[in-house]
């Protein structure tokens, strides 16, 4: 039997935020063993290694349009676009580590073209539905998910020649917790499918997870999995840029990855925002692997 292929993308990108150490991410998440834990599950792992990222001059960070290191991200998104469709094109299943979550503007704008009806579940505390007209912070990773929308600077959302990546109606959201006001209008404009943590508690895990799969599977051809690490709880996931209390479980989360496996829906995948400099013994990264264990069929018995 052939084995099914897995392509690993690291992107040490820091840019789209203000805390340094994120860069570091893909080596921590290497160092936490994620290549001998997937080849068991009996994947074949071909480690692409890192994007190049250039290291601009401190004054590039803040221009006057609220878009702080818009050049080097949107050249950054560019190269990962073109590796990631390189990864697509040979019939691996592209899995990228970041980074910060900017990184994401990338990863869609080469995964999108190959799928008509591309879904996205966004497991994260925040909406990254910002623009540089909402954004508080002037951080591109707060404003991913609007830019895959078409949704902000044309230097972002032009990535790879097309946009919009993917639809309003094909994006569900998990783990909510943190909106700013804009993102809030956006989402209520748009329609966007929202489980915050209020529903996560009310409902459960399961039933979360079920919804989304069965309201993502009747209507798209693939669905790509952005899970960043601050979408689960501080306590499990120290590691993180922006944590905020109250989030999901490490027990839920692995229930989150056991039944989307169970669903075999997902396409593509990126684990974002490890921080090993903010982190407790590469807890964080440890946690991202153990999730991708579950994403890719570990069981225990
Ligand atoms: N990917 C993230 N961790 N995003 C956090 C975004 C925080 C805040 N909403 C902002 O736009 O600045
Ligand atoms: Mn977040
Ligand atoms: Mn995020």
């Amino acid at each position: 039997m052939v084995k099914k292929q897995i392509s690993i993308i690291g992107v040490p990108m820091d840019l789209g935020q203000s805390r340094r150490g994120v860069d570091m991410g893909p080596s921590a998440i290497r160092y936490a063993g994620v290549v001998e834990r997937l080849e068991k599950l009996n994947y074949e792992i071909h480690d692409m290694g890192d994007i190049e990222i250039g290291r601009p001059s401190k004054d590039e960070e803040v221009n006057d349009g609220n878009l702080k290191y818009l050049r080097a991200v949107s050249e950054a998104s560019d190269k990962l676009a073109l590796e990631v469709n390189r990864v697509i094109e040979s019939k691996s299943f592209p899995l990228i580590f970041g980074g910060d979550h900017s990184i994401a503007i990338g990863t869609l704008a080469g995964i999108s073209k190959h799928y008509k009806n591309l879904g996205v579940i966004w497991y994260d505390a925040h909406g990254d539905l910002n623009t540089s007209e909402t954004s508080p912070s002037g951080n591109i990773h707060g404003m991913p998910l609007a830019v895959s929308l078409g949704i902000g600077h044309p230097a972002l959302i032009n990535i790879a020649g097309y946009s919009p990546k993917v639809r309003p109606e094909n994006i569900v959201i998990i783990g909510a917790r943190s909106l700013d006001e804009g993102e809030r209008v956006l989402i209520r404009e748009k329609g966007i499918k929202v489980y915050t943590m209020h529903e996560i508690d009310r409902l459960g895990m399961t039933k979360v997870m079920e919804e989304a799969v069965s309201y993502l599977k009747s209507k798209t051809d693939g669905v790509h999995l952005s899970l960043d690490l601050d979408g689960i709880d501080p306590s499990d996931a120290p590691g993180v840029g922006t944590p905020v209390l109250g989030g999901i479980s490490y027990r839920e989360s692995h229930l989150a990855m056991e039944i989307l496996e169970e669903s075999n829906i997902i396409t593509s995948a990126e684990f974002v925002e490890v921080n090993p400099i903010l982190d407790e013994r590469n807890k964080t990264a440890t946690v991202a692997v153990a999730l991708m264990g579950s994403l890719f069929g570990e069981k225990l018995l």
